[in-house]
């Protein structure tokens, strides 16, 4: 695909529809958009605009249209799969200035709002009116739901409600030809044609850029109760999230965590946690609902599951201090493994019951290629995070013989029943394995649909697959 470089003429147009205050051309203020959460990688765009209105976005869109110019579009840069990698240069339309709360619903339990809205101001918001928005990534607090959207997010609250999937009734969207189009409609059925709605979630900017979003809301739970239980080994821990459900109970969340995850986490966050000698797994397991009454019922049941699977401890949070630090404790060890060691991430998602298999046979890869793993994640959706670290790998084997270990991980998922990637997408950095998991057939539809999308193919080039030649 040959892209048009933007010159003073373009970049004048480009100007004159988000001015001088919002576009962005000099390399101290490009800089920043020029990465995201993914390992290490960089790529500069050439110029960044920062729209306030679906109009203006429609009029960039148009613009590169018309050059052939590439769009990267960029929420919060949060990402973790290079999705928001500007890889061909060109521009970037980040949606950071449209971050409004249009309106929340009472009557129809719906919010209707901007895509650069915070993922946790929505939840806050909502949550004041008795209200929950179930969908809260790790990173809820920095991240927009409009790269929610583009990924097809999750978090820890999947287990019981959904990916934002089952949240999202409408999109407004700007196409790459530039015309904008609502996807749905703003109703909780939809038997109308094609579900344009459901095929924009996890399309990661390839088909268009989001502009406003319609998510549905449900009630709050008004209780939880919130428990560590802790295992003498992984696949301990994995075969208890399975066991859990077959008992008939659903936590409203499920989480893994295996020991040195937890170890990093300590030591980044210097935070007092003692960690018990021969302790190897950790699951966090939360309940909600209205009665206090009924939800020490379903811990007792998930306490009897627990015993027969070799758990070694339960421990209970007893207020909400030590509820948020054992949350905070989960949410921060992808950042603590950012910060502990060069890393390469997986996300890894296989039929629940299959966790154990999995887990087993990622540190025999590990063992084979000479690289240790820190895995966690969401257990009860069957969703491993694998984050592969450098320490004791010589540079030689870490460049060279690691891709190999990685599509061994991948094959051994996708045997399981699994996919490639649970919440982070394929973006940039998986795209080389997508045939692990689709034949041939299958990626010419997906190309086919992306032409009929794009057939310039600007609008987020080279995520998810390599373009068509
Ligand atoms: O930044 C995020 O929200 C992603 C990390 C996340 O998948 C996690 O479960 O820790
Ligand atoms: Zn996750």
């Amino acid at each position: 695909m040959e892209f048009t470089p933007i010159n003073q003429d373009i970049l004048k147009q480009i100007i004159s529809i988000t001015g001088e205050e919002r576009t962005f051309y000099k390399q101290e203020d490009i800089e920043r958009y020029s990465h995201d959460e993914t390992e290490d990688l960089i790529f500069h765009p050439e110029v960044v605009a920062l729209p306030e209105s679906a109009e203006e976005v429609s009029a960039l869109v148009e613009l590169c249209n018309e050059h052939q110019i590439p769009i990267t579009p960029r929420g919060a840069g949060t990402g973790l799969s290079g999705g928001a990698l500007p890889i061909h240069g060109g521009l970037v339309i980040c949606m950071e200035r449209m971050n409004k709360l249009i309106e929340i619903d009472e009557r129809n339990l719906q919010a209707t709002l901007e895509p650069g809205v915070i993922t946790e101001n929505l939840i806050d918001a909502v949550a004041e009116k008795g209200l929950l928005y179930p969908v809260d990534p790790a990173s809820k607090g920095s991240c927009f739901i409009g790269g929610n959207v583009a990924h097809g997010s999750g978090g820890p609250q999947v287990v019981k409600y959904g990916t934002i999937r089952e949240y999202i009734l409408n999109l407004e969207v700007v196409l790459p030809s530039g015309e904008i189009i609502w996807t749905g409609a703003n109703t909780l059925k939809f038997s109308s044609g094609y579900n344009l709605t459901q095929l924009m979630i996890g399309s990661e900017g390839t088909l268009g850029i989001v502009t406003k979003v319609v998510v549905k809301l449900i009630p709050k739970p008004k209780e939880n109760i919130l428990m560590l239980a802790s295992f003498k080994s992984n696949e301990a821990a994995c075969e208890a999230v399975s066991r859990i459900f077959m008992a008939g109970q659903t936590p409203s969340s499920l989480e893994f965590m295996e020991r040195k995850g937890v170890e990093w986490v300590i030591k980044y966050d210097q935070i007092a946690f003692t960690l018990v000698d021969g302790i190897e797994a950790f699951l966090l397991i939360e309940v909600n609902g209205d009665s206090m009454d009924e939800l020490f019922l379903q811990c007792e049941q998930i306490n009897i599951v627990l015993e027969e699977n070799d758990c070694q401890d339960v421990l209970l949070a007893d207020t909400s201090a030590q509820k948020e630090a054992l949350w905070n404790m989960r949410r921060t060890m992808a950042v603590s493994v950012k910060s502990n060691s060069v890393y390469k991430e997986e996300d890894t998602v296989v039929p629940r019951a299959e966790l154990p298999k999995l887990i087993k046979g990622i540190k025999e890869i590990g063992a084979r290629y000479g690289f240790e793993s820190v895995c966690y994640g969401h257990a009860g959706d069957g969703n491993l995070h694998v984050n592969i670290i450098k320490e004791n790998m010589s540079d030689e084997d870490w460049n060279h013989k690691l891709d190999d270990g990685i599509k061994e991980i991948f094959e051994l998922t996708v045997n399981l029943g699994g996919t490639l990637s649970g919440e982070h997408g394929i973006g940039y950095v998986q795209k080389d394995y997508m045939p692990l998991k689709f034949n041939a057939t299958h990626i010419a539809l997906m190309h086919g649909i992306k032409n009929v999308f794009d057939p310039k193919g600007i609008m987020n080039p080279g995520k998810m697959f390599n373009s068509p030649a």
